[in-house]
């Protein structure tokens, strides 16, 4: 935990906040690292080449972990413990214009690189939402919760690294990437490209845009999206991008949220749409003036104009949509009307709620060991339930052993039902046992699961597996033996190894091997020539 000690006194102007390098776990439990899960590489220092420890080849390297120290073969020389020691490039904050403040690079770095920590304080999804209204509802313009996966949220509005200063581009030299560091998911930000000392950092906040004011893009690029998030799932399906020949509808306000304006942005206690003063220059594309277009000038400078065009004037409430349009932007607008912002987004419906969603470059070392998909997030007993429900599904082999008359068979046939139950209970009480990580992994599903977990798991899975495959197994065998062979009555007429009359005998079948291409289980009890044909 820090202390008020540390909040940072900055530059004049800049708001305060508690500045920490370490994120703030007071939402959850801070995972402890098993011995077992622990990942050691198979580097070797080389005094004449310190390149040689932990370098890219490193195998902890290769999936985004670092190695833990005291269990890193290169010791004291392991080059890949970034995140744990703080070693970020050197960065400056300074005022943009328009888009509060930003970091730019004090030194020059290059592409790769790992700059800097996006710390800041772990909270679930439903407390990022909750929180994000309220920052919005306080009159906080900027956003600062980015999400970790799809359950948990880094919050840096007032306890964060420098890293929260990093605005958006859409045409960034940054990037975030996702780190396993001792057992926890962390986000870098790191060079896209060589950055020259001096440079504004910027990376792709990818935001999730969940309805509200739309905040515009003052990045500057040329193939600038115009508003943050509009690549968002969520934005392009509110502001649905109207293709040529549609109906056309008659524009005058846009939404715009603007950060660079000082004025608070117009809310409204129960809509989405803000009304804003009209728009001046206008020309009707269409004959009734519906759904005019809007061309936007390319952005050059960090604050970008929108020069509306070709804008019809009447009603108030519309929202915005763009497509890029042979090299331009081009703004379409749809009625209020059109929108339900309360259907799709219950939640965020009422704020200009953005949480940035960083994608994920965890490396792949997630092993599925739910019961089943559709036991994901069910609560302890649901899943408890679960797992009886699906032993309950089997075949009862009792009244299945009794329709051979054979009693080899039958007492075969209980055997492997026996075996079976007994995989099967156990795979029940492991899964009683590692439940509780079996929860965490599922409701932190893109990080990996303990390795010891998984090798229990899937032991016993396998287990249990094998007994069912070696029952059914048991149970196919009996059923393929001639008659004669499972002690069952013989028409007469019929020899031991000939079939009943007007049933096929697979050509190829000899005497006492199996048909060509046939598969025969091998080391299950009954020797081979005994499959040969089915009798019922
Ligand atoms: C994580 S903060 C970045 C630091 C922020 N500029 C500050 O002064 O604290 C994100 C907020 O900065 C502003 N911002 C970042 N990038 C922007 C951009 N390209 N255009 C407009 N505003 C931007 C938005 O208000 C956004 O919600």
């Amino acid at each position: 935990m820090q202390s008020e000690s540390n909040m940072a006194q900055l530059l004049e102007g800049v708001p305060p906040f508690v500045h920490i390098r370490q994120n703030d776990f007071s939402g959850r439990k801070h995972k402890k690292l098993k011995e077992e899960d622990i990942a050691v590489c198979e580097c070797k220092y080389d005094a004449y080449n310190p390149e040689s420890a932990c370098g890219e080849t490193c195998l902890n390297v290769l999936t985004s972990t670092e190695c833990t120290p005291g269990y890193c073969p290169c010791s004291e020389h392991c080059r890949n413990q970034k995140f744990q020691k703080c070693e970020y490039a050197k960065t400056k904050l300074f005022k943009t214009e328009g888009r509060g403040w930003g970091l730019l690079a004090d030194q020059n770095i290059k592409a790769g690189q790992f700059i800097i920590e996006y710390c800041g304080e772990v909270i679930s999804s439903e407390e990022a939402k909750q929180r994000s209204q309220t920052y919005e509802a306080q009159g906080l313009r900027d956003a600062y919760i980015i999400s970790l996966n799809a359950n948990y949220f880094i919050d840096a509005t007032k306890k964060g690294s420098f890293a929260r200063f990093i605005n958006h581009s859409c045409e960034p030299n940054c990037e975030t990437r996702k780190w396993t560091v001792l057992g926890e998911t962390r986000v870098g930000i790191f060079a896209k490209i060589d950055i020259s000392v001096g440079t504004e950092l910027a990376y792709d906040y990818n935001f999730e845009w969940y309805g509200g004011v739309a905040v515009r893009c003052l990045c500057g690029a040329v193939n600038c999206s115009v508003f943050l998030g509009a690549k968002s799932h969520g934005f392009q399906e509110i502001n649905h991008v109207w293709e040529d020949g549609d109906a056309r509808y008659i524009v005058e306000n846009i939404p715009l949220y603007d950060s660079a304006d000082d004025e608070p942005f117009p809310r409204s206690a129960t809509t989405i749409p803000v009304q804003l003063a009209s728009v001046p220059n206008y020309a009707a594309e269409t004959k009734d003036n519906v759904g005019a277009k809007i061309q936007l000038e390319p952005v050059t400078s960090m604050k970008s104009k929108i020069k509306l065009e070709a804008v019809t004037s009447t009603e108030s409430h519309y929202f915005v949509s763009m497509a890029d349009m042979a090299g331009k932007s081009v703004v379409t607008v749809k009625k209020e009307e059109e929108y339900n912002f309360e259907d799709r987004n219950p939640v965020f419906s009422q704020t200009n709620a953005m949480i940035s969603r960083i994608r994920s470059n965890t490396a792949c070392r997630n092993y599925s060991i739910a019961p089943s998909p559709s036991s994901k997030k069910r609560s302890q007993p649901d899943m408890k339930q679960k797992t009886k429900t699906s032993s309950k599904k089997h075949v009862s082999s009792k009244p299945v052993a009794e329709l051979f008359a054979s009693k080899e068979a039958q007492e075969e046939i209980k055997r492997f039902e026996e075996i079976r139950s007994k995989a099967t209970s156990e795979l029940n009480s492991l899964y009683d046992e590692i439940r509780p990580a079996i929860e965490e992994y599922e409701r932190d599903n893109q990080d990996s699961v303990a390795t010891s977990v998984a090798e229990k798991w899937i032991q016993a899975a396998c287990a249990k597996f094998k007994a069912q495959f070696d029952l059914n197994y048991a149970i196919l065998k009996n059923s393929m033996l001639p008659r004669a062979a499972r002690g069952e009555m013989v028409p007469s007429g019929h020899g031991e190894d000939d079939p009943p009359q007007g049933e096929m005998v697979p050509s190829g079948h000899g005497k006492d091997g199996p048909a060509r291409g046939e598969v025969v289980p091998s080391g299950h009890g009954e020797p081979q020539n005994k499959v040969k044909y089915l009798t019922e």
